[in-house]
């Protein structure tokens, strides 16, 4: 034990040193690419900060619901370079969240993402930057599936290109009347790069995958739905009652404490993307988490009945 407030200090100053090395740890664990695949992230950030405009905004709401807004309508919400690395900052406040059980992602100006901002895309042209900003974009994207907090990308208007494959970093989609989901990829002589494709085969099965990326066809509400890429489409397409809308279909996942709500996402995500001993294994690591944990201690007390 401590005894000096030197030592003292020293020992917070050590806590806080591991917890700050255990949190990039973590991060790293959590991305897929590294200096080890040739990525030099810090140098793909400088020229990212370049090509300004826009914001990613992040409101946590008191029930544990967070609101992203990708917020850039002048340019139907593209992603301009800070807004990526904005994006990026957001997911770590969100791994950070204690309390949080839930995330809506949604477009500011009643449409969600026109995909990346074609002039950075035309400044990054070359093989080399294109590659970088597509492990950034996976990386990010990545960790934001596997947040533990039930994620829904409200659609409204216009979900293009990498705005589509965003929409496939959520749990689920929920599209207003009269919005679309479109990979025009193959318009701009592209294929999916912030993980959309490898995320839309597991969604709606390779078949339905390949013809909306080969056609690069507009998909409504409806036909949405049909292929399970939605969840339901919303009676509204004014903003704030979408967004009302959304809230009150995700309240009927998040409801009840935030450790339990956490550990079903985290469940349900070692379950999608591990084999299956793996998957097991980690099961029961979460199962020990919640095991005798307060809400579990409450329920036995209580003894519901789940008539
Ligand atoms: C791996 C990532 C791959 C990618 O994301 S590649 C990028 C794919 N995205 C695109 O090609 C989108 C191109 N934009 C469009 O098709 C249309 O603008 C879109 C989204 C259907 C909306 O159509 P409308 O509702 O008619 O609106 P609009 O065309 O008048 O657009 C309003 C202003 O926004 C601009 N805008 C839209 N999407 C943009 C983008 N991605 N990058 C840069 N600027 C973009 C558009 O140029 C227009 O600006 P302005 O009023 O002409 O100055």
């Amino acid at each position: 034990m401590p005894s000096t407030v030197t030592e003292m200090a020293v020992s917070l100053w050590k806590n806080l040193l591991q917890t700050t090395k255990e949190r990039i740890l973590q991060q790293r664990r959590m991305s897929l690419y590294n200096g080890a695949h040739g990525y030099d992230e810090e140098l793909l950030k400088k020229k990212l900060q370049q090509f300004v405009g826009g914001s990613i905004n992040l409101f946590k709401e008191d029930n544990g619901i967070g609101i992203l807004t990708l917020n850039n309508p002048k340019l139907m919400n593209a992603f301009t370079g800070t807004m990526m690395v904005e994006l990026q900052e957001r997911v770590t406040e969100l791994e950070n969240w204690k309390d949080g059980k839930g995330l809506i992602i949604y477009g500011a100006g009643n449409t969600f993402c026109s995909g990346s901002d074609l002039n950075a895309v035309k400044a990054l042209s070359n093989s080399q930057d294109g590659m970088n900003m597509c492990m950034f974009m996976q990386n990010t994207l990545t960790r934001l599936m596997r947040l533990p907090l039930i994620s829904v990308a409200l659609v409204q208007g216009k979900a293009v290109g990498g705005g589509a494959e965003l929409t496939t970093a959520c749990d689920f989609r929920l599209m207003t009347p009269g919005s679309e989901i479109r990979f025009v990829h193959k318009h701009m002589g592209l294929v999916p790069g912030w993980g959309g494709a490898a995320r839309l085969v597991r969604i709606v099965g390779g078949g339905a995958a390949l013809q909306l990326l080969s056609g690069a066809a507009k998909v409504d509400p409806e036909r949405a739905l049909h292929l399970g890429l939605s969840e339901e489409t919303l009676s509204s397409s004014d903003e704030t009652r979408a967004l009302e809308e959304a809230q009150a279909w995700l309240s009927q996942y998040t409801e009840g404490p935030a450790s339990v709500i956490q550990a079903v996402k985290k469940v349900v995500t070692a379950g999608r993307e591990l084999p299956v001993e793996a998957a097991l294994r980690t099961e029961k690591d979460i199962f020990g988490t919640v095991w005798g944990g307060p809400a579990n201690l409450q329920a036995l007390v209580r003894r519901p009945k789940h008539k």
